[in-house]
Parts: C-alpha cells; sequence; structure tokens
C-alpha cells in the first residue's frame, strides 16, 4: 500500500490533528479587524511558528483555534472536524494552551496544576498519579522533588516546564503556546527551547506557537508563517526557505540584512558539497561534525582562525570545507 509522507506522520501520532484556517476573519466590537482574510494549514504532528510584528493578530488566531475568542467569518477544523459544530469546552480539553507566564494555579501544588484537566475529565485517581510523574519526568522534573511543591516555590524555566506538562496532561491533539518561553532569560530559555525540540520528536503534537523572537521561530518551526498587519499572511515556510528566499519586501526586512548567518544555522553540512578530504594537510585542520549546521562550521574556523576544515562523522574525516564554500551556503537566493 502506497503511503502518503502526511498519512505516515498522521500514522505514527494518532493523536494529532491537522488544523486547516479557511477565510478566517476577527472583527472585534470595537470595530477593530484584528484579522482580515487568513487561510491556513498545519498538518498533523507538525510545529508551527507564527510570527510578525505587535498587534498583527497573532494571539487573535491562536485564541479563535480553541475558541476563547469566536471568529467572525470563516472556518477552523482540526481533523476532519469543524471546531464550530464542538463544544467549546469540550474543545478546550483536546487542545493544550501554554501562555506566558504560565498561568499556573498559585495555591495548588504542581502535582495538582498538572492533574487540572485529567481531573475535569474525571480520570481514576491511579492513572492520573501515573500521567502527572510520566509528564514531570518527560519536562524534566523529578517527580518526587518537584511534585508537592508551589508554583513561587519553582524558578520561571521550572515553571515553564510544570506549564507544558499541564497542557500534555490529558494527551491534547494539539497544543497551542502564546510566547511560551519568553518569561525567562535568555539563557534558559535556549535550554527550554532545546528540551522543547527533544520533547516535541517523542510527543509529536500539532503545535501553533506565537512568538517575536525570530530566532527562536527558526530554530523551533517546522514551518514559518510571517504575518503582517490584520493577520495578512506574507510568506509560508520553512525556516531555510523564509531565510533564502524573502518572498515580500515585508519579510525580507523582517528577516532583516543578518539572514544570511540565521540561515548558516539552519544550513546541514551536505555531504554531496564537501570536498575530498586533502591527504597532506588532514590531520592539522579544525574539524566539526557532519550532523552540526554550517554555523557550527563558521563558529570553528573563526575561533581557529584558518580557511578551510575537516568535517567528521564519528570522529572519522569524510570531506573538507572552505570558508569560501561555507559563507557562499549563507548567501540568500533572492
Ligand atoms: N478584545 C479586543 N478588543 C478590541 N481589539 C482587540 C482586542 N484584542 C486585541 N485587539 C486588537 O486586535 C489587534 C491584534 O491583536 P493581537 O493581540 O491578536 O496581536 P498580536 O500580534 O498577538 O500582538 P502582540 O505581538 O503585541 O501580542 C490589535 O490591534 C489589538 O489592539
Amino acid at each position: 500500500m502506497d503511503v502518503t509522507p502526511e498519512a505516515a506522520s498522521v500514522a505514527q501520532s494518532p493523536r494529532a490533528a491537522s488544523i486547516s484556517l479557511e477565510g478566517i476573519q476577527k472583527r472585534y466590537p470595537n470595530g477593530t479587524e484584528a484579522v482580515r482574510d487568513l487561510s491556513l494549514e498545519v498538518r498533523a504532528g507538525e510545529l508551527v511558528v507564527l510570527i510578525g510584528p505587535s498587534g498583527c493578530g497573532k494571539s487573535t488566531v491562536l485564541r479563535m483555534i480553541n475558541r476563547l475568542i469566536e471568529p467572525t467569518a470563516g472556518r477552523i477544523t482540526l481533523g476532519d472536524e469543524d471546531v464550530t459544530d464542538v463544544d467549546p469546552v469540550r474543545l478546550r480539553r483536546r487542545i493544550g494552551y501554554v501562555i506566558q507566564n504560565v498561568g499556573l494555579f498559585p495555591h495548588q501544588t504542581v502535582r495538582a496544576n498538572v492533574a487540572t484537566v485529567p481531573g475535569l475529565l474525571r480520570w481514576p485517581k491511579s492513572q492520573t498519579r501515573a500521567r502527572v510523574d510520566e509528564l514531570l519526568d518527560l519536562v524534566g522534573l523529578d517527580p518526587t522533588e518537584f511534585g508537592g511543591r508551589y508554583p513561587h516555590e519553582l524558578s520561571g524555566g521550572q515553571r515553564q516546564r510544570v506549564g507544558v506538562a499541564r497542557a500534555l496532561a490529558a494527551d491534547p491533539v494539539v497544543l497551542l503556546m502564546d510566547e511560551p518561553f519568553s518569561a525567562v532569560d535568555p539563557i534558559v530559555r535556549a535550554r527550554l527551547q532545546e528540551e522543547f525540540l527533544r520533547l516535541q520528536a517523542e510527543v509529536r503534537k500539532t503545535i501553533v506557537l506565537v512568538t517575536h523572537d525570530l530566532d527562536e521561530a527558526v530554530r523551533l518551526g517546522d514551518r514559518i508563517a510571517v504575518l503582517s498587519e490584520g493577520g495578512h499572511l506574507e510568506q509560508y515556510d520553512t525556516p531555510a526557505a523564509l531565510l533564502g528566499a524573502p518572498a515580500t519586501p515585508f519579510v525580507r526586512e523582517f528577516v532583516g540584512a543578518d539572514r544570511g548567518i540565521r540561515r548558516l544555522a539552519v544550513t546541514p553540512l551536505d555531504r554531496e558539497a564537501l570536498d575530498p578530504v586533502p591527504e597532506d594537510a588532514a590531520a592539522d585542520l579544525p574539524t566539526v561534525e557532519v550532523d552540526g549546521s554550517a554555523y557550527d562550521a563558521l563558529a570553528v574556523l573563526l575561533t581557529s582562525g584558518r580557511d578551510r576544515l575537516l568535517v567528521t562523522d564519528a570522529g572519522r574525516p569524510v570531506g573538507a570545507l572552505s570558508r569560501q564554500r561555507l559563507l557562499d551556503l549563507g548567501r540568500p537566493t533572492s
């Protein structure tokens, strides 16, 4: 039987649903047209980032997906189900929601916070307890050490992890995240992002994440939707395509003059593009592992002051890369 890549990804993640927005509009009662006419498809198991300037309608879009806000026109479907046909409270139990500063219940322990939705769904106590422990482990918090603490007894990063665990508790088909990592300092943020990518590789949820931070979008997104005022979709593409070929002047300006550097971070070291291992000088060249990015290779070159490096696979040389070749990788195509 032939299986399309999309069907295969659904098969591997039966608990993730695709999302489809068709001609969505939101006009607030005061007349503000926050979103004029937006159509967007998110595949099951995909992590899509919404990015754009302040006020362009990102949060409005996110909150229409779980019906915290009702669209004034258009259709939103999860899998093959129209969300307007579903009771909003039931809908929200199938959609995890993580917001900036997390919104944990301050007078409840970490365990009780994570158990919120299983509690509403009246899961048996033993099942809830097992699920809560499993999730705390999954987000890197030891349940024995942290389960009984209150939110004010945690660091910002730990609170953020509890927020993610809580959102995943009832195995939602979709996870919506609004600036989830913006309340922590840059170092914690980078670590949370890395952990989050590992977590996503394991749980493979359909995720829509809103951020202001282009580096975060490039690091996390399978695809990035760049929005301008009124929720207008300027470009919807992979990070490499977005940085390599901005589709409109707005996107070009938004991704900035340093997009070449950013692009290196999402450019893999293509084995086909490597020069042969030089027989004479290989021993004293600096090295980078082949599963790193072109950015990693550039960092090695800059630190070493050399103009060529050796690319290795588990320590064994597989090719060489010159500085010029490396810089060409970051050159935008338009
Ligand atoms: N309840 C509301 N009533 C009226 N206008 C609103 C309401 N909520 C948001 N808006 C307006 O809708 C537009 C989009 O707001 P939204 O919060 O979706 O933008 P955003 O892109 O998420 O912004 P930010 O990045 O600053 O969080 C803005 O002009 C905002 O002022």
